[in-house]
């Protein structure tokens, strides 16, 4: 970087509006940022920063291309107090962000959660809680083709249609006022890993990731590196594929609710089976799955729905079992009604 000068901290190249400096990777994110409109200039954006290896990735980055976008850039992280060490990791990122002299903030667990699901719903509530009270109007979080590739195997095998399998999208609102992106979806783990290298820029280790009780884990760490004997960018290959998934889903979702529309009563919970008949099995199912979704307590599985389609055809009269809160939807003539409907999950 012969150009390049230091800022007042001495960490981070000041490379003004020039591309000087650029690796292939910050071109190809600037790029990224561009055709996917992930980012608009002079935007205030708060990157959710681990001080693992993609997000140490993303927010350097984002530093280096600052100068050419106007951004203005803070750290937000989360303590989850799930390791021993998540004090010091939250230092560290700390550090990091005093550094580069950019804002931080930090959102600490009240309590310890053991599920990997509810730290992450935490998580994107804190992220989101943190842009409200300082104004930024984007999220940027790590993700890569790795973990989109991971996401699908992991739902694919859990036995998920196509809208499991679409796993993370490019961007998508989190309020009506901030967007969530995810800049680094083209790139995989091995870039990003380079990348710190090449930057020395030191990864904080988390230890959880070497716990093979941990499905993510396992697929990550024997899974995906078994399949790439079978092709050897693998990761991109499954990653396009949530992609093309994406488009069709967004499709046929929205078909399947103009479907429901006509088909739906007016007043009350029904569905005319003469306007389900014609309709291909694929909108079937999924106006079934959108008509049960406002009718049921909890989320419909796979039988729900089966059951529910069963009787688009089946003689009148018919009848499915209860589903969760006590509701049965029946025949009648032309009409499949939802009855004997409450309120509690069983
Ligand atoms: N403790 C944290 N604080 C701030 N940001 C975080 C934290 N953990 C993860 N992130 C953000 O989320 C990205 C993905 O992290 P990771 O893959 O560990 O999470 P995940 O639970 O799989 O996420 P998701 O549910 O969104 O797929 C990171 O690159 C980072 O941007």
């Amino acid at each position: 970087m012969p150009e390049a000068a230091f800022d007042r901290s001495n960490a981070r190249y000041l490379q003004g509006s020039s591309n000087q400096g650029w690796t292939p990777l910050h071109a190809h994110l600037h790029r990224t940022l561009k055709e996917r409109q992930l980012l608009v200039q002079k935007q205030r954006v708060l990157v959710a920063v681990s001080g693992g290896q993609d997000s140490l990735c993303l927010v350097k980055l984002l530093l280096d291309l600052e100068p050419k976008w106007g951004w203005h850039l803070a750290i937000a992280h989360c303590n989850h107090r799930w390791r021993s060490d998540s004090d010091a990791n939250a230092a560290y990122v700390n550090q990091l962000a005093c550094n580069w002299q950019i804002p931080y903030y930090q959102q600490t667990a009240e309590s310890v959660t053991t599920s990997e699901a509810t730290a992450r719903q935490w998580r994107y509530e804190a992220l989101t809680t943190i842009a409200q009270q300082h104004d930024y109007s984007c999220i940027a979080t790590g993700h890569t083709a790795s973990d989109r590739a991971e996401t699908l195997l992991y739902n694919l095998m859990r036995g998920s249609g196509a809208d499991g399998l679409q796993a993370l999208v490019w961007k998508r609102l989190l309020t009506p006022a901030i967007q969530l992106v995810r800049p680094l979806l083209g790139m995989t783990r091995a870039a990003t890993g380079q990348f710190c290298h090449d930057a020395q820029l030191q990864v904080w280790d988390d230890t959880t990731n070497d716990d093979l009780t941990y499905a993510r884990n396992r697929i990550r760490q024997e899974l995906l590196p078994s399949l790439h004997h079978f092709n050897p960018q693998v990761e991109f290959a499954l990653s396009q594929t949530a992609e093309l998934l994406q488009a069709d889903v967004e499709y046929l979702e929205a078909q399947a609710a103009a479907l429901l529309q006509q088909a739906q009563h007016p007043e009350r919970l029904g569905l005319d089976r003469a306007v389900l008949q014609n309709a291909p099995l694929a909108l079937q199912r999924r106006t079934a799955r959108q008509f049960l979704q406002q009718a049921l307590p909890c989320a419909p599985n796979f039988d729900h729905i089966e059951k529910l389609v069963g009787l688009i055809t089946a003689p009148n009269r018919s009848q499915t079992d209860p589903f969760p809160g006590g509701a049965i939807a029946h025949v009648e003539a032309n009409w499949i009604w939802l009855k004997h409907y409450n309120d509690s999950c069983g």
